[in-house]
Protein backbone atom coordinates (compact mmCIF):
# COMPACT_ATOMS: atom_id res chain seq x y z
CA UNK A 1 0.00 0.00 0.00
CA UNK A 2 0.93 3.35 -0.60
CA UNK A 3 2.20 5.56 2.15
CA UNK A 4 -0.55 8.56 3.44
CA UNK A 5 0.10 11.51 1.54
CA UNK A 6 -2.98 13.21 3.93
CA UNK A 7 -4.34 11.51 7.19
CA UNK A 8 -6.92 13.17 9.05
CA UNK A 9 -8.13 11.67 12.57
CA UNK A 10 -10.99 12.48 14.40
CA UNK A 11 -11.64 15.94 13.10
CA UNK A 12 -13.51 18.74 14.05
CA UNK A 13 -13.86 22.51 12.74
CA UNK A 14 -15.79 24.79 13.67
CA UNK A 15 -16.71 29.13 13.06
CA UNK A 16 -17.64 31.14 16.11
CA UNK A 17 -18.49 28.34 18.45
CA UNK A 18 -20.49 26.43 15.79
CA UNK A 19 -19.95 23.38 14.27
CA UNK A 20 -18.86 22.57 10.63
CA UNK A 21 -17.06 19.08 10.63
CA UNK A 22 -17.79 16.79 13.46
CA UNK A 23 -15.40 13.51 13.81
CA UNK A 24 -14.44 13.45 10.38
CA UNK A 25 -11.33 10.38 9.82
CA UNK A 26 -9.78 10.39 6.39
CA UNK A 27 -6.56 9.62 4.41
CA UNK A 28 -5.39 9.99 0.97
CA UNK A 29 -2.59 7.80 0.31
CA UNK A 30 -0.03 8.63 -2.74
CA UNK A 31 -1.06 8.49 -6.35
CA UNK A 32 -4.99 8.74 -5.67
CA UNK A 33 -7.26 11.56 -7.65
CA UNK A 34 -9.71 12.18 -4.57
CA UNK A 35 -12.83 14.29 -4.79
CA UNK A 36 -15.07 15.86 -1.87
CA UNK A 37 -18.52 16.50 -2.92
CA UNK A 38 -21.42 17.57 -1.23
CA UNK A 39 -24.34 20.19 -0.65
CA UNK A 40 -23.34 24.09 -1.15
CA UNK A 41 -22.16 24.65 2.66
CA UNK A 42 -21.64 21.17 3.52
CA UNK A 43 -18.63 21.94 4.77
CA UNK A 44 -16.18 20.81 1.71
CA UNK A 45 -13.96 24.26 1.43
CA UNK A 46 -13.44 23.91 5.71
CA UNK A 47 -12.23 20.49 5.18
CA UNK A 48 -9.34 20.52 2.61
CA UNK A 49 -8.69 24.34 4.14
CA UNK A 50 -8.21 22.58 7.57
CA UNK A 51 -5.88 19.53 6.02
CA UNK A 52 -3.44 22.81 5.15
CA UNK A 53 -3.91 24.04 8.36
CA UNK A 54 -5.64 27.42 7.13
CA UNK A 55 -8.71 26.49 9.52
CA UNK A 56 -7.76 25.23 12.94
CA UNK A 57 -9.00 22.38 14.14
CA UNK A 58 -11.12 22.10 17.37
CA UNK A 59 -10.17 18.24 17.89
CA UNK A 60 -8.42 15.28 15.58
CA UNK A 61 -5.29 15.35 14.05
CA UNK A 62 -3.95 16.19 10.47
CA UNK A 63 -0.51 14.83 9.39
CA UNK A 64 1.29 15.13 5.72
CA UNK A 65 3.62 13.31 4.59
CA UNK A 66 3.28 11.05 7.80
CA UNK A 67 4.40 14.38 9.84
CA UNK A 68 1.81 15.96 12.50
CA UNK A 69 0.62 19.19 10.63
CA UNK A 70 1.95 21.77 13.96
CA UNK A 71 5.90 20.19 12.94
CA UNK A 72 5.03 20.31 8.89
CA UNK A 73 7.59 22.98 6.74
CA UNK A 74 7.67 21.24 3.37
CA UNK A 75 5.37 23.53 2.20
CA UNK A 76 6.99 23.31 -1.49
CA UNK A 77 5.58 19.63 -1.80
CA UNK A 78 2.01 21.25 -2.07
CA UNK A 79 0.22 22.90 -4.36
CA UNK A 80 -2.78 25.04 -3.59
CA UNK A 81 -5.44 26.50 -5.41
CA UNK A 82 -8.17 28.32 -3.56
CA UNK A 83 -11.64 28.77 -4.60
CA UNK A 84 -12.71 31.71 -7.14
CA UNK A 85 -9.80 33.48 -6.40
CA UNK A 86 -9.25 35.35 -9.46
CA UNK A 87 -5.61 35.55 -11.48
CA UNK A 88 -5.67 39.20 -12.58
CA UNK A 89 -6.51 41.17 -9.05
CA UNK A 90 -6.01 44.32 -11.50
CA UNK A 91 -2.10 43.84 -11.82
CA UNK A 92 -1.42 43.64 -15.37
CA UNK A 93 0.97 40.19 -15.08
CA UNK A 94 1.13 37.92 -17.86
CA UNK A 95 0.24 34.33 -17.65
CA UNK A 96 4.24 33.35 -17.87
CA UNK A 97 4.61 35.56 -14.54
CA UNK A 98 1.76 34.67 -12.62
CA UNK A 99 2.66 30.81 -13.55
CA UNK A 100 6.65 31.67 -12.49
CA UNK A 101 5.26 32.79 -9.13
CA UNK A 102 4.55 29.37 -8.23
CA UNK A 103 8.48 28.22 -8.43
CA UNK A 104 9.20 30.70 -5.45
CA UNK A 105 8.85 28.29 -2.83
CA UNK A 106 11.58 25.97 -4.42
CA UNK A 107 13.71 28.70 -5.51
CA UNK A 108 13.40 31.63 -2.78
CA UNK A 109 12.97 35.13 -3.91
CA UNK A 110 16.57 36.14 -4.04
CA UNK A 111 17.82 34.21 -6.37
CA UNK A 112 17.25 34.71 -9.76
CA UNK A 113 15.33 32.12 -12.08
CA UNK A 114 17.35 29.47 -13.53
CA UNK A 115 17.03 27.03 -16.22
CA UNK A 116 15.00 24.36 -13.92
CA UNK A 117 12.37 27.55 -13.13
CA UNK A 118 12.07 28.22 -16.94
CA UNK A 119 11.53 24.82 -17.46
CA UNK A 120 9.06 24.10 -14.81
CA UNK A 121 7.18 26.98 -15.66
CA UNK A 122 7.43 26.06 -19.82
CA UNK A 123 5.79 22.45 -19.00
CA UNK A 124 2.99 23.85 -16.34
CA UNK A 125 1.78 26.24 -19.46
CA UNK A 126 2.36 23.53 -21.62
CA UNK A 127 0.54 21.02 -19.24
CA UNK A 128 -2.63 23.52 -18.92
CA UNK A 129 -2.76 24.22 -22.83
CA UNK A 130 -1.41 27.91 -22.17
CA UNK A 131 1.91 27.95 -23.78
CA UNK A 132 0.20 30.54 -26.66
CA UNK A 133 -1.19 33.16 -24.38
CA UNK A 134 2.25 33.18 -21.87
CA UNK A 135 2.97 36.72 -23.05
CA UNK A 136 -0.64 37.90 -22.53
CA UNK A 137 -2.02 40.01 -19.86
CA UNK A 138 -3.78 37.64 -17.34
CA UNK A 139 -6.95 40.45 -17.40
CA UNK A 140 -7.12 39.48 -21.33
CA UNK A 141 -8.23 35.93 -20.95
CA UNK A 142 -11.33 34.16 -19.87
CA UNK A 143 -12.49 33.05 -16.44
CA UNK A 144 -11.86 29.15 -17.32
CA UNK A 145 -8.36 30.25 -18.95
CA UNK A 146 -7.51 32.40 -15.88
CA UNK A 147 -8.20 29.18 -13.49
CA UNK A 148 -6.06 27.02 -15.78
CA UNK A 149 -3.34 30.05 -15.50
CA UNK A 150 -3.39 29.31 -11.82
CA UNK A 151 -3.25 25.69 -12.03
CA UNK A 152 -0.28 26.57 -14.17
CA UNK A 153 1.05 28.26 -11.24
CA UNK A 154 0.61 25.32 -8.68
CA UNK A 155 2.10 22.98 -11.09
CA UNK A 156 4.86 24.93 -11.30
CA UNK A 157 6.49 24.45 -8.33
CA UNK A 158 6.64 21.01 -8.91
CA UNK A 159 4.52 20.02 -5.81
CA UNK A 160 3.78 15.95 -5.37
CA UNK A 161 -0.12 17.06 -3.70
CA UNK A 162 -2.00 19.25 -5.57
CA UNK A 163 -5.09 20.68 -3.38
CA UNK A 164 -7.76 22.08 -5.35
CA UNK A 165 -11.22 23.98 -4.14
CA UNK A 166 -13.85 23.53 -6.88
CA UNK A 167 -11.17 23.62 -10.16
CA UNK A 168 -13.56 23.64 -12.92
CA UNK A 169 -16.24 25.70 -11.20
CA UNK A 170 -17.51 28.19 -13.77
CA UNK A 171 -15.44 26.89 -16.43
CA UNK A 172 -15.54 26.64 -20.17
CA UNK A 173 -15.71 23.28 -21.35
CA UNK A 174 -11.92 23.59 -23.51
CA UNK A 175 -11.08 24.54 -19.95
CA UNK A 176 -12.58 21.74 -18.23
CA UNK A 177 -10.79 19.18 -20.73
CA UNK A 178 -7.33 21.04 -20.56
CA UNK A 179 -7.87 20.44 -16.79
CA UNK A 180 -8.35 16.65 -16.97
CA UNK A 181 -5.75 16.55 -19.44
CA UNK A 182 -2.98 18.50 -17.00
CA UNK A 183 -4.52 16.07 -14.12
CA UNK A 184 -4.13 12.96 -15.98
CA UNK A 185 -0.33 13.69 -16.70
CA UNK A 186 0.65 14.98 -13.06
CA UNK A 187 -1.05 11.53 -11.76
CA UNK A 188 0.80 9.80 -14.29
CA UNK A 189 3.92 11.35 -13.02
CA UNK A 190 3.19 9.89 -9.38
CA UNK A 191 1.47 13.00 -8.04
CA UNK A 192 -1.68 13.61 -5.65
CA UNK A 193 -5.04 15.03 -5.56
CA UNK A 194 -7.62 16.50 -3.32
CA UNK A 195 -10.32 18.54 -4.85
CA UNK A 196 -13.64 19.87 -4.32
CA UNK A 197 -15.93 19.68 -7.00
CA UNK A 198 -19.51 19.88 -7.85
CA UNK A 199 -19.65 19.02 -11.43
CA UNK A 200 -17.16 16.36 -12.36
CA UNK A 201 -17.92 16.23 -15.85
CA UNK A 202 -14.67 15.38 -18.02
CA UNK A 203 -12.49 15.24 -14.41
CA UNK A 204 -14.63 11.49 -13.98
CA UNK A 205 -12.41 9.53 -15.19
CA UNK A 206 -9.35 10.93 -13.67
CA UNK A 207 -10.97 10.46 -10.39
CA UNK A 208 -10.07 7.44 -8.16
CA UNK A 209 -12.14 8.13 -5.38
CA UNK A 210 -15.20 10.37 -4.03
CA UNK A 211 -15.61 11.51 -0.73
CA UNK A 212 -19.39 13.06 0.12
CA UNK A 213 -19.62 15.55 3.57
CA UNK A 214 -22.74 15.60 4.97
CA UNK A 215 -24.36 17.44 7.86
CA UNK A 216 -20.69 18.02 9.27
CA UNK A 217 -19.42 14.02 8.57
CA UNK A 218 -18.45 12.18 5.14
CA UNK A 219 -21.35 9.98 4.62
CA UNK A 220 -19.61 8.55 1.60
CA UNK A 221 -15.78 7.17 1.40
CA UNK A 222 -15.23 5.39 -1.83
CA UNK A 223 -16.71 5.01 -5.86
CA UNK A 224 -17.87 8.01 -7.43
CA UNK A 225 -21.65 8.02 -7.36
CA UNK A 226 -23.82 7.64 -10.29
CA UNK A 227 -25.72 10.81 -11.18
CA UNK A 228 -29.05 10.26 -9.48
CA UNK A 229 -32.75 10.77 -10.93
CA UNK A 230 -32.57 13.26 -13.55
CA UNK A 231 -29.35 13.36 -13.40
CA UNK A 232 -28.56 11.23 -15.02
CA UNK A 233 -29.28 12.34 -18.63
CA UNK A 234 -26.09 13.14 -20.34
CA UNK A 235 -26.23 16.68 -20.09
CA UNK A 236 -26.59 16.31 -16.57
CA UNK A 237 -23.12 15.41 -15.01
CA UNK A 238 -23.61 16.70 -11.47
CA UNK A 239 -23.21 14.19 -8.65
CA UNK A 240 -26.04 13.77 -6.11
CA UNK A 241 -24.42 14.78 -2.94
CA UNK A 242 -27.05 14.00 -0.49
CA UNK A 243 -25.88 9.96 -0.31
CA UNK A 244 -29.56 8.70 -0.59
CA UNK A 245 -28.14 4.83 -1.05
CA UNK A 246 -25.88 4.52 1.84
CA UNK A 247 -26.17 2.37 4.53
CA UNK A 248 -26.97 4.69 7.82
CA UNK A 249 -23.91 3.19 9.28
CA UNK A 250 -21.92 4.86 6.57
CA UNK A 251 -23.69 8.19 7.77
CA UNK A 252 -21.14 9.62 10.55
CA UNK A 253 -23.21 11.80 12.50
N1 LIG B 1 -14.59 31.97 7.64
C1 LIG B 1 -15.81 31.56 8.02
N2 LIG B 1 -16.42 32.10 9.09
C2 LIG B 1 -17.65 31.69 9.49
N3 LIG B 1 -18.36 30.73 8.86
C3 LIG B 1 -17.80 30.16 7.78
C4 LIG B 1 -16.51 30.54 7.30
N4 LIG B 1 -16.21 29.79 6.20
C5 LIG B 1 -17.29 28.98 6.00
N5 LIG B 1 -18.22 29.20 6.94
C6 LIG B 1 -19.51 28.46 7.06
O1 LIG B 1 -19.21 27.10 7.25
C7 LIG B 1 -20.11 26.28 6.50
C8 LIG B 1 -19.31 25.41 5.54
O2 LIG B 1 -18.71 26.25 4.56
P1 LIG B 1 -17.76 25.69 3.42
O3 LIG B 1 -17.31 26.85 2.61
O4 LIG B 1 -16.73 24.81 4.02
O5 LIG B 1 -18.77 24.78 2.60
P2 LIG B 1 -18.67 24.22 1.12
O6 LIG B 1 -19.24 22.85 1.18
O7 LIG B 1 -17.30 24.37 0.62
O8 LIG B 1 -19.66 25.19 0.36
P3 LIG B 1 -19.73 25.64 -1.19
O9 LIG B 1 -20.06 24.42 -1.97
O10 LIG B 1 -20.84 26.64 -1.19
O11 LIG B 1 -18.40 26.24 -1.52
C9 LIG B 1 -21.09 27.22 5.82
O12 LIG B 1 -22.24 27.31 6.61
C10 LIG B 1 -20.34 28.54 5.78
O13 LIG B 1 -21.24 29.61 5.82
Amino acid sequence: MNPPVIAVAHAAVGYDGRAVLRDVSLTVTAGEVVAVLGANGSGKSTLIRSVLGLVPLSAGSVSLFDRPLRRFRQWERIGYVPQRLGAGGGVPATVREVVAAGRLARRGILRPPGAADRAAVDSALRAVGLTDRANDAVATLSGGQQQRTLIARALAGRPELLVLDEPTAGVDAASQEAFAAALRDFVTDGGTVLLVAHELGPLRPVISRAIVVHEGGICHDGPVPEPAGHHAEPDHDHVHPHCPDEPARLWSI
